[in-house]
């Protein structure tokens, strides 16, 4: 793996699960730096992981190669106003923003630099090597592509998208989509302890279903998802009745109503941001 540095500022949710992933494959902590301003947070970095972990974004952007901006969307013009106020040569850098909703031109704009600059739709599975990671970029050459590549190639999957508004779409394909499942994990959840089992069987008996479905699918390549549900489905038996119940009420266009209301924020984030 390469001696670059890489930085991520604003080690939340997001940035940690992609550290995480790093580190569990072939990453050298040593190469990493992670801020926040958030001492607690910063604390709960250090202790999981033996990255270098500072406050000082400044310093952090100062030693760093590949930069991974991952802020909330509404903090990155206060901090890439940090670094403007701070003179800091971004030329020779490349900086990545995981953020939803700040389109390239608009971060362009906020750092005031000739940086070369990629945008990234990561997702939390990365966490565990299971992350899907859409990435755009117009500036880079096809050695710096290969790095950015390995770095999330090193929490799951990577996609490299043709255009800038394929972002939108993919955070609600893969960024946005791990909630849904925990959600319709969660009603499961729900519905099982209503029915008597106790918190721990009924977390434990969903969990294990979803990752038994999920193993399926990815196992079974030529089956579709259709054909999968199907082998499950009985004629006039129990499956039958519960997937019956979730067509009358609308369950497909729920998803279908819920991933363009995801597309739609981003746009209007983009709008407002
Ligand atoms: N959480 C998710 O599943 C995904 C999030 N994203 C993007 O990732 C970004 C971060 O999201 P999360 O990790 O969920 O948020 P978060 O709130 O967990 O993490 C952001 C962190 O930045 C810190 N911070 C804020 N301003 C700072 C500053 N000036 N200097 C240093 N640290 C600062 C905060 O203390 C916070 O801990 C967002 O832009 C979001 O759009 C993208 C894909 C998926
Ligand atoms: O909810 C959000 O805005 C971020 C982007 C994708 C997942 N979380």
């Amino acid at each position: 793996m390469s001696n670059k540095t890489i930085a991520f500022i604003g080690t939340g949710n997001m940035s940690y699960a992609i550290i995480g992933g790093m580190l569990k494959n072939g990453f050298s902590a040593r190469n990493i730096i992670a801020t926040n301003r958030n001492q607690e947070k910063l604390d709960k970095v250090a202790q999981d992981f033996t990255v270098q972990t500072t406050s000082d974004n400044i310093d952090a952007i100062k030693r760093a190669d590949v930069i991974v901006l991952s802020v909330k969307p509404q903090m990155m013009e206060a901090l890439c106003e940090t670094f403007r106020l701070a003179n800091i040569d971004l030329t020779d850098k490349v900086v990545i923003s995981v953020a939803a909703g700040i389109t390239l031109a608009r971060l362009k704009e906020m750092l005031q630099s000739d940086a070369k600059l990629v945008r990234c739709m990561p997702n939390t599975p990365s966490l565990v090597g299971l992350g899907v990671s859409g990435l755009f970029s117009q500036d880079i050459n096809e050695q710096e592509q290969r790095f950015i590549d390995q770095i999330f190639s090193a929490t799951g999957m990577t996609v490299w998208l043709h255009s800038e508004s394929q972002i939108n779409d993919i955070i609600a394909v893969t960024g946005s989509s791990p909630a849904y499942f925990f959600l319709f994990m969660q009603a499961i959840e729900e519905k099982a302890k209503a029915l008597g089992f106790n918190e721990q069987q009924a977390r434990q008996l969903v969990q294990q279903t979803a990752l038994g479905a999920a193993q399926m699918a990815i196992s079974q390549p030529d089956i579709s998802l259709e054909q999968l549900r199907a082998n499950v489905t009985s004629k006039g038996g129990t499956t039958h009745a519960a997937i019956e119940s979730m067509k009358d009420n609308q369950l497909p266009l729920t998803v279908a109503n819920a991933m363009d209301a995801c597309i739609a924020r981003a746009e209007e984030m983009e709008k407002q941001i």
